[in-house]
Protein backbone atom coordinates (compact mmCIF):
# COMPACT_ATOMS: atom_id res chain seq x y z
CA UNK A 1 0.00 0.00 0.00
CA UNK A 2 0.91 3.36 -0.96
CA UNK A 3 2.56 5.22 2.45
CA UNK A 4 1.49 9.39 2.27
CA UNK A 5 3.71 11.53 4.85
CA UNK A 6 2.62 14.70 6.46
CA UNK A 7 5.18 16.95 7.24
CA UNK A 8 4.50 17.04 11.06
CA UNK A 9 6.38 20.15 12.34
CA UNK A 10 3.98 22.70 12.61
CA UNK A 11 0.50 24.10 10.88
CA UNK A 12 -2.76 21.69 10.00
CA UNK A 13 -1.02 18.32 9.72
CA UNK A 14 -3.95 16.89 11.81
CA UNK A 15 -6.14 18.31 9.38
CA UNK A 16 -4.48 16.67 6.49
CA UNK A 17 -4.30 13.67 8.09
CA UNK A 18 -7.89 13.55 8.87
CA UNK A 19 -8.71 14.51 4.69
CA UNK A 20 -6.64 10.98 3.80
CA UNK A 21 -8.28 9.49 6.52
CA UNK A 22 -11.92 10.62 5.06
CA UNK A 23 -10.50 9.25 1.77
CA UNK A 24 -9.58 5.89 3.41
CA UNK A 25 -6.28 6.59 3.49
CA UNK A 26 -3.63 6.15 6.66
CA UNK A 27 -0.93 9.11 6.39
CA UNK A 28 2.07 9.30 8.40
CA UNK A 29 3.29 12.19 10.92
CA UNK A 30 6.95 13.18 9.60
CA UNK A 31 9.03 14.55 12.22
CA UNK A 32 12.84 12.97 11.44
CA UNK A 33 15.02 12.95 8.26
CA UNK A 34 14.82 9.20 8.63
CA UNK A 35 10.84 8.90 8.55
CA UNK A 36 11.09 10.24 4.61
CA UNK A 37 12.45 6.80 3.95
CA UNK A 38 9.78 4.80 2.63
CA UNK A 39 7.12 7.25 1.97
CA UNK A 40 5.93 7.24 -1.80
CA UNK A 41 4.39 10.92 -1.36
CA UNK A 42 4.89 13.77 0.82
CA UNK A 43 2.30 16.24 1.82
CA UNK A 44 4.05 19.80 3.59
CA UNK A 45 0.80 21.54 5.17
CA UNK A 46 0.13 25.27 5.44
CA UNK A 47 0.86 27.05 8.84
CA UNK A 48 3.57 29.85 9.53
CA UNK A 49 6.57 29.60 6.56
CA UNK A 50 9.77 31.10 8.63
CA UNK A 51 8.47 28.65 11.68
CA UNK A 52 8.09 25.56 9.98
CA UNK A 53 11.69 26.50 8.29
CA UNK A 54 13.19 26.78 11.79
CA UNK A 55 11.98 23.84 12.86
CA UNK A 56 13.33 22.00 9.90
CA UNK A 57 15.79 23.33 10.46
CA UNK A 58 16.41 22.16 14.02
CA UNK A 59 15.57 18.26 12.90
CA UNK A 60 17.98 18.50 9.93
CA UNK A 61 14.75 18.21 7.57
CA UNK A 62 15.93 20.28 5.05
CA UNK A 63 18.89 17.99 2.96
CA UNK A 64 16.32 14.91 3.16
CA UNK A 65 13.24 16.78 2.14
CA UNK A 66 15.32 18.37 -1.31
CA UNK A 67 16.75 14.61 -1.84
CA UNK A 68 12.78 13.35 -1.68
CA UNK A 69 11.60 16.56 -4.23
CA UNK A 70 14.87 15.74 -6.33
CA UNK A 71 13.77 11.96 -6.22
CA UNK A 72 10.29 12.91 -8.31
CA UNK A 73 8.24 11.68 -5.46
CA UNK A 74 4.78 13.50 -5.59
CA UNK A 75 4.85 16.36 -3.00
CA UNK A 76 2.33 18.75 -2.17
CA UNK A 77 2.93 22.14 -0.51
CA UNK A 78 -0.01 23.97 0.71
CA UNK A 79 0.32 27.32 1.69
CA UNK A 80 3.31 27.88 3.86
CA UNK A 81 3.71 24.32 1.96
CA UNK A 82 3.89 26.08 -1.59
CA UNK A 83 6.67 28.63 0.20
CA UNK A 84 8.54 25.94 1.21
CA UNK A 85 8.79 24.29 -2.10
CA UNK A 86 9.20 27.44 -4.17
CA UNK A 87 12.68 28.20 -5.68
CA UNK A 88 12.18 31.39 -5.01
CA UNK A 89 10.35 33.46 -2.30
CA UNK A 90 9.70 37.21 -1.51
CA UNK A 91 7.94 39.08 1.08
CA UNK A 92 9.79 37.60 3.71
CA UNK A 93 11.12 38.14 6.54
CA UNK A 94 14.22 39.83 7.57
CA UNK A 95 17.12 37.23 7.56
CA UNK A 96 14.94 35.17 5.22
CA UNK A 97 14.11 31.99 5.17
CA UNK A 98 16.03 28.11 4.11
CA UNK A 99 13.77 26.71 1.13
CA UNK A 100 13.19 23.29 0.16
CA UNK A 101 12.74 24.32 -3.98
CA UNK A 102 12.07 22.04 -6.20
CA UNK A 103 8.91 24.04 -7.92
CA UNK A 104 10.29 26.84 -10.74
CA UNK A 105 8.39 29.88 -9.47
CA UNK A 106 8.34 32.77 -7.28
CA UNK A 107 5.83 33.14 -4.54
CA UNK A 108 5.02 36.02 -2.89
CA UNK A 109 5.22 34.83 1.26
CA UNK A 110 2.20 37.24 2.47
CA UNK A 111 0.28 38.29 -1.00
CA UNK A 112 -3.03 38.21 0.44
CA UNK A 113 -2.64 40.26 3.74
CA UNK A 114 -2.39 39.60 7.13
CA UNK A 115 -4.71 37.30 9.28
CA UNK A 116 -7.64 40.52 9.24
CA UNK A 117 -7.08 39.85 4.55
CA UNK A 118 -7.56 36.05 5.15
CA UNK A 119 -10.85 35.21 3.03
CA UNK A 120 -12.82 32.69 1.28
CA UNK A 121 -13.48 32.38 -2.37
CA UNK A 122 -14.76 30.41 -5.22
CA UNK A 123 -12.17 29.29 -7.54
CA UNK A 124 -12.40 27.84 -11.13
CA UNK A 125 -10.56 24.95 -11.56
CA UNK A 126 -11.42 22.62 -14.72
CA UNK A 127 -8.74 20.58 -14.06
CA UNK A 128 -10.18 19.45 -10.55
CA UNK A 129 -13.69 18.41 -12.09
CA UNK A 130 -11.71 17.13 -15.06
CA UNK A 131 -9.59 14.32 -13.37
CA UNK A 132 -11.88 14.15 -10.02
CA UNK A 133 -15.26 15.02 -10.99
CA UNK A 134 -17.71 17.56 -9.57
CA UNK A 135 -18.24 21.30 -10.19
CA UNK A 136 -16.00 23.34 -11.76
CA UNK A 137 -15.17 25.38 -8.80
CA UNK A 138 -13.43 24.93 -5.47
CA UNK A 139 -13.43 26.27 -2.08
CA UNK A 140 -10.54 28.22 -1.99
CA UNK A 141 -9.89 29.19 1.86
CA UNK A 142 -7.04 31.82 2.18
CA UNK A 143 -5.18 32.24 5.47
CA UNK A 144 -2.58 34.95 5.49
CA UNK A 145 -2.32 33.34 1.65
CA UNK A 146 0.69 33.15 -0.44
CA UNK A 147 0.41 33.54 -4.40
CA UNK A 148 2.41 32.87 -7.00
CA UNK A 149 4.23 35.75 -8.92
CA UNK A 150 6.21 33.97 -11.38
CA UNK A 151 6.12 30.62 -13.16
CA UNK A 152 8.63 28.80 -15.18
CA UNK A 153 7.54 27.27 -18.62
CA UNK A 154 7.35 23.81 -17.16
CA UNK A 155 5.07 25.04 -14.75
CA UNK A 156 1.43 24.10 -15.45
CA UNK A 157 -1.07 26.84 -13.89
CA UNK A 158 -4.20 24.95 -12.25
CA UNK A 159 -5.95 28.15 -10.31
CA UNK A 160 -5.88 31.69 -10.52
CA UNK A 161 -7.73 33.87 -7.96
CA UNK A 162 -8.74 37.55 -8.92
CA UNK A 163 -6.52 39.74 -7.04
CA UNK A 164 -9.32 41.20 -3.57
CA UNK A 165 -9.58 44.92 -4.09
CA UNK A 166 -9.28 46.01 -0.67
CA UNK A 167 -6.38 43.98 -0.31
CA UNK A 168 -2.79 46.81 0.42
CA UNK A 169 -0.49 47.13 -2.54
CA UNK A 170 2.68 44.90 -2.00
CA UNK A 171 5.64 46.04 -3.73
CA UNK A 172 8.11 42.60 -5.72
CA UNK A 173 11.62 43.09 -6.95
CA UNK A 174 12.15 43.69 -10.20
CA UNK A 175 13.58 41.11 -12.46
CA UNK A 176 16.84 42.35 -11.72
CA UNK A 177 16.01 42.25 -7.75
CA UNK A 178 17.40 45.58 -7.62
CA UNK A 179 14.13 48.53 -8.01
CA UNK A 180 10.86 47.14 -6.64
CA UNK A 181 7.51 47.43 -8.66
CA UNK A 182 3.23 47.36 -7.48
CA UNK A 183 2.47 44.19 -8.69
CA UNK A 184 -0.68 45.71 -10.53
CA UNK A 185 -2.34 42.75 -12.53
CA UNK A 186 -5.67 41.68 -11.33
CA UNK A 187 -5.57 38.15 -11.36
CA UNK A 188 -2.84 36.11 -9.47
CA UNK A 189 -1.56 32.41 -9.52
CA UNK A 190 -3.09 29.96 -6.78
CA UNK A 191 -2.49 26.66 -7.92
CA UNK A 192 0.39 24.74 -9.59
CA UNK A 193 2.05 21.46 -10.95
CA UNK A 194 5.22 21.12 -11.99
CA UNK A 195 5.97 17.46 -12.54
CA UNK A 196 5.02 15.44 -9.30
CA UNK A 197 5.20 18.64 -7.31
CA UNK A 198 1.62 20.37 -6.87
CA UNK A 199 1.30 23.45 -4.90
CA UNK A 200 -2.11 25.28 -3.52
CA UNK A 201 -1.80 28.46 -1.82
CA UNK A 202 -4.86 27.93 -0.62
CA UNK A 203 -6.09 24.90 2.47
CA UNK A 204 -8.34 22.35 0.77
CA UNK A 205 -7.87 20.27 3.99
CA UNK A 206 -10.23 23.02 5.76
CA UNK A 207 -13.05 21.82 3.48
CA UNK A 208 -14.87 18.77 3.23
CA UNK A 209 -13.94 18.49 -0.80
CA UNK A 210 -11.66 15.68 -0.61
CA UNK A 211 -10.74 16.22 -4.99
CA UNK A 212 -7.34 17.51 -4.40
CA UNK A 213 -6.13 14.64 -1.99
CA UNK A 214 -7.47 12.33 -4.09
CA UNK A 215 -6.32 14.34 -7.13
CA UNK A 216 -2.68 14.08 -5.48
CA UNK A 217 -2.76 10.31 -4.57
CA UNK A 218 -3.41 9.84 -8.10
CA UNK A 219 -0.56 11.54 -8.81
CA UNK A 220 1.07 9.24 -6.39
CA UNK A 221 -0.46 6.23 -8.37
CA UNK A 222 0.77 7.14 -11.68
CA UNK A 223 4.20 7.32 -10.18
CA UNK A 224 4.19 4.46 -8.40
CA UNK A 225 1.33 2.22 -9.98
CA UNK A 226 2.21 -1.00 -7.99
CA UNK A 227 2.45 0.70 -4.62
CA UNK A 228 -1.58 0.77 -5.01
CA UNK A 229 -2.49 -2.15 -6.23
CA UNK A 230 -3.79 -2.64 -2.20
CA UNK A 231 -5.29 0.44 -1.88
CA UNK A 232 -9.08 0.43 -2.41
CA UNK A 233 -9.70 3.86 -3.71
CA UNK A 234 -12.25 3.15 -5.89
CA UNK A 235 -16.05 2.70 -5.83
CA UNK A 236 -15.63 2.16 -1.89
CA UNK A 237 -13.83 5.18 -0.62
CA UNK A 238 -14.06 7.75 -3.18
CA UNK A 239 -17.64 8.76 -2.09
CA UNK A 240 -18.76 11.57 -3.41
CA UNK A 241 -17.47 15.18 -3.59
CA UNK A 242 -17.43 16.20 -0.22
CA UNK A 243 -16.18 12.75 1.40
CA UNK A 244 -17.21 9.60 1.89
CA UNK A 245 -20.39 8.69 3.51
CA UNK A 246 -18.46 5.56 5.59
CA UNK A 247 -16.08 7.02 7.91
CA UNK A 248 -17.13 9.74 10.34
CA UNK A 249 -15.38 13.59 10.06
CA UNK A 250 -13.18 13.69 13.27
CA UNK A 251 -12.17 17.08 13.07
CA UNK A 252 -14.46 20.31 12.31
CA UNK A 253 -14.18 21.17 8.57
CA UNK A 254 -16.22 23.56 6.75
CA UNK A 255 -19.09 22.58 4.90
N1 LIG B 1 -1.77 29.69 6.01
C1 LIG B 1 -0.49 29.69 5.76
O1 LIG B 1 0.16 28.67 5.60
C2 LIG B 1 0.14 31.04 5.73
C3 LIG B 1 1.56 31.07 5.27
C4 LIG B 1 2.19 32.38 5.69
N2 LIG B 1 1.93 33.45 4.79
C5 LIG B 1 3.66 32.18 5.81
O2 LIG B 1 4.51 32.52 5.77
O3 LIG B 1 4.23 31.44 6.14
Amino acid sequence: MAVVGVLALQGSYNEHMSALRRIGVKGVEVRKPEQLQGLDSLIIPGGESTTMAKLANYHNLFPALREFVGAGKPVWGTCAGLIFLANKAVGQKLGGQELVGGLDCTVHRNFFGSQLQSFETELSVPMLADKEGGSNTCRGVFIRAPAILEVGSDVEILAECPVPSGRPSITIPSAEGVEEEVYSKDRVIVAVRQGSILATAFHPELTSDCRWHRFFLDMDKESHPKAFSALSLSSSSRGSEGGSKTKPFDLPIFE
